[in-house]
């Protein structure tokens, strides 16, 4: 399987190279150049199978030229080591707990797939690599701990400075070793385009090897595809309604080539914050980028999503607009919904996962079926919100050991001579 870019489709890039290019040059996104089928009969035995033999299936189509089976497996067991449970809320609405591994969200999939990749690829280099990486909250934690201790590679982290939470803030800024975290007078959007401009700085790249680890490095967002079969393992074959809460879109469109692969999804539901540029472009056919709101689901805030040009790759302006539905909620009605359930339900939404929950419901209410919607982070990231909802300490000790660790950070403009020049130093 060869990769492409959205921009050059005569760009084709083996899954080693796009990886670590991170980027193609062009400023396009690279995509596989075809979808693989599963077999027609998958999900009749799908309950047979746990959730590293599903991930094995759907990624070794994708990476089979780079990665043996035996590199692939130890690569999946590693990921795939912690539970996605189901939990039922109420009614036919569940919620999928992506949020079980080490930094309480659902980026711990992708972030330690990437990581374990660019392990095996730099082992045979023996070359030094940098990875860059934007985030609005969680992507950051991800990729620090994932790459904690992979050798030979070092991890530069963009945060919006004040915009993320304090348990976020000391999941990207208390690792020492090869993990430094750029405090940015900025938004996610500003943090994103330094990243995207340095992967377009020919000259900075003659000096540094980079990659990204954002969803738009291939290895970060294709592993996202294989928890959407997890709901399956319980329901077979039913087709489901699923609600994924979206910011920069990589997890929707991992479950969207999820589909094209077989999966028997019979909707796909977008929920966003107040940064609604694809709800509104669904609803209106207008793809209008506004600057960044800030919101309690402050992993969401991204007024300008990567992903939306792979959305638009795949699908026609029509197709996409049958193929999701997108809603848009504001900072009341998610904290509203996560009292309410808690009070109702006994089930403590983080505001991501509220935002999901929200927009499930709203289409539930012409619709049939089972719906489950993705319990993207565990609400111990987001105290300040959560203590509007309960008073019970939900901190797990982990986190809480986090908590009293002392935080390094350097703070900078949004400039990018001198996010250049602190690269090179
Ligand atoms: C907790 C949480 N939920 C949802 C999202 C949105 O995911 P995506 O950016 O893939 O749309 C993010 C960040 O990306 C997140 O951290
Ligand atoms: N919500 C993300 C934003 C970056 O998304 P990514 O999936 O492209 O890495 C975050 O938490 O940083």
């Amino acid at each position: 399987m060869n990769y492409y870019s959205t921009k050059n489709k005569d760009i084709s890039k083996s899954f080693r190279e796009a990886v670590i290019e991170g980027l193609p040059a062009d400023n396009g996104l690279f995509m596989p150049e075809y979808i693989p089928q599963l077999p027609k009969d998958y999900f009749e035995t799908i309950q047979d199978k746990n959730i590293q033999e599903i991930a094995f299936d759907i990624l070794k189509p994708f990476v089979e030229d780079d990665l043996n089976e035996e590199q692939l497996r130890k690569i999946i067991i590693k990921t795939f080591s912690f539970d996605f449970p189901l939990q039922k809320i109420n009614g036919n609405n569940y919620a999928l707990e992506l949020f079980h591994g080490p930094s309480y969200a659902f980026k711990d999939v992708g972030a330690t797939f990437l990581a374990l990749c660019l392990e095996e690829f730099y082992k045979e280099e023996q070359e030094e690599c940098t990875i860059l990486v934007a985030t609005s909250g969680d992507t950051g934690g991800a990729v620090a701990a994932a790459f904690s201790k992979v050798k030979n590679i070092e991890v530069v982290i963009l945060y919006p400075s004040g915009k993320v939470s304090e348990l976020q803030e000391k999941q990207l800024t208390t690792f020492d070793q090869n993990v430094k975290a750029l405090e940015i007078d900025g938004n996610f959007d500003d943090c994103q385009q330094l990243v995207k401009q340095a992967f377009l700085d020919a000259d900075l790249r003659k000096h540094l090897n980079i990659s990204s680890a954002n969803s738009i490095n291939v290895a970060r967002f294709l592993p996202q595809m294989v928890y959407y079969f997890a709901p399956f393992i319980e329901f077979g074959n039913e087709p489901l309604t699923i609600a994924v809460p979206s910011g920069n879109y990589g997890n929707l469109t991992a479950g969207l080539i999820a589909q094209e692969m077989g999966l028997p999804v019979k909707q796909f539901i977008t929920g966003a914050n107040s940064n609604d540029v694809v709800p509104r472009f669904l609803n209106s056919g207008k793809y209008q980028p506004k600057p960044t709101i800030q919101t309690i689901s402050n992993a969401m805030d991204v007024g300008n999503p990567s992903n939306f040009q792979r959305m638009m790759d795949l699908f026609s302006e029509n197709k996409i607009k049958e193929k999701v539905k997108g809603y848009a909620f504001s900072d009341e009605a998610t904290l509203e919904v996560m009292k309410k359930v808690n009070s109702e339900n006994d089930y403590l939404l983080d505001p991501h996962g509220a935002v999901g929950y929200l927009s499930l419901t709203e289409y539930m209410k012409t619709s049939e079926g089972i719906g489950v919607f993705l319990e993207t982070a565990h609400p111990c990231k987001f105290m300040d919100v959560v203590k509007k909802v309960t008073d019970k300490n939900i901190l797990p000790d982990s986190a809480q050991a986090l908590m009293q660790k002392e935080k390094k950070s350097v703070k900078m403009e949004v400039d990018y001579e001198r996010f250049k020049e602190f690269l090179l130093q």
